[in-house]
């Protein structure tokens, strides 16, 4: 048998109600929905959907700030890239009151016909990642709230429904949360279209377990940076697609919250 071994540190526990270790922010800074861009840049293209902005903090890759949009107080928050600092924004996040967490991505698009700039509903997320292996079961879901889900389809369509002209499209299906872009090898991108996984980025699984966990809300909409299976890639060079896809997933997520009033 094994002697107990005494801990001083409940992280459960640790942390709450003050300015958090790694994102910076204090209780009665945020309002109780969060937008989730992985890059801290994009956190400036949210903001220019808002008024009376505040930034709060920038440590890291986790830049935050709050402003108000259709009167409703909206934060915004970047995870940088993948599911360790997801976890760690999310948790931060939900500690100094956030109650909904909306990730606004890239992704790349695993079926024929999803093109740069297209928009991506989740509707659950294949959990390839280390992450939630620490904090889960192997077969426990990553599944985003129904209501939100619903409600970003809804305003992604709109969203479309007022531009016919600007030619892109909308999806809504299972999304896979690879931990590593570079080790993605051809097989396993057959594999997953195989299983008719429709797109794939590298934080919503996190987001998803996180939030199932601790009692909150979580949700997902990504404009497509390139497809993997037809080759249609802004990988290399510069296009507008992917800006104009990223400007809409903030606009349909930033109409979700104050419909649902989250
Ligand atoms: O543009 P973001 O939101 O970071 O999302 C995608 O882009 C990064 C990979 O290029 C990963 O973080 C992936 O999930
Ligand atoms: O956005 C992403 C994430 C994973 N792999 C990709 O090719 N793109």
């Amino acid at each position: 048998m094994s002697p107990e071994i005494p801990t001083a540190v409940d992280k459960s526990a640790a942390g709450t109600g003050v300015r958090q270790y790694h994102i910076g922010v204090a209780p009665g800074e945020v309002g109780t929905v969060a937008l989730l861009p992985g890059d801290p840049f994009r956190v400036a293209l949210i903001a220019e959907f808002l008024t009376d902005v505040t930034e709060i903090a920038h440590r890291r890759e986790h830049r935050t700030v709050t402003g108000r949009y259709r009167g409703k107080l909206i934060t915004a928050t970047s995870t940088g890239m993948g599911c360790p600092s997801t976890a760690i924004a999310a948790e931060e996040l939900i500690r100094v009151g956030v109650t909904s967490l909306i990730r606004v991505g890239s992704s790349a698009g695993l079926q024929p016909g999803i093109a740069p700039g297209d928009l991506l509903v989740s509707e659950g997320s294949l959990r390839n990642d280390g992450t939630t292996a620490a904090y889960v079961h192997p077969g426990y879901p990553a599944v985003p709230d129904l209501p939100i889900t619903v409600e970003l389809r809804r305003q992604a369509d709109a969203r479309a429904a007022a531009e016919p002209d600007a030619g892109f499209r909308v999806h809504s299906g299972i999304n896979a949360s690879d931990d590593a872009f570079y080790a993605e090898t051809p097989s396993w991108i057959a594999e997953l279209a195989g299983m008719g996984v429709l797109n794939v980025e590298m934080e919503s699984s996190a987001l998803y377990v996180v939030a199932r966990l601790r009692g909150v809300r979580a949700g997902m909409i990504c404009a497509c940076s390139s497809n993997l299976v037809d080759g249609t890639s802004v990988y290399e060079g510069a296009d507008t697609r992917l800006h104009d896809g990223w400007r809409r997933s903030i606009r349909a997520a930033l109409d979700t919250a104050v419909q649902l009033d989250l």
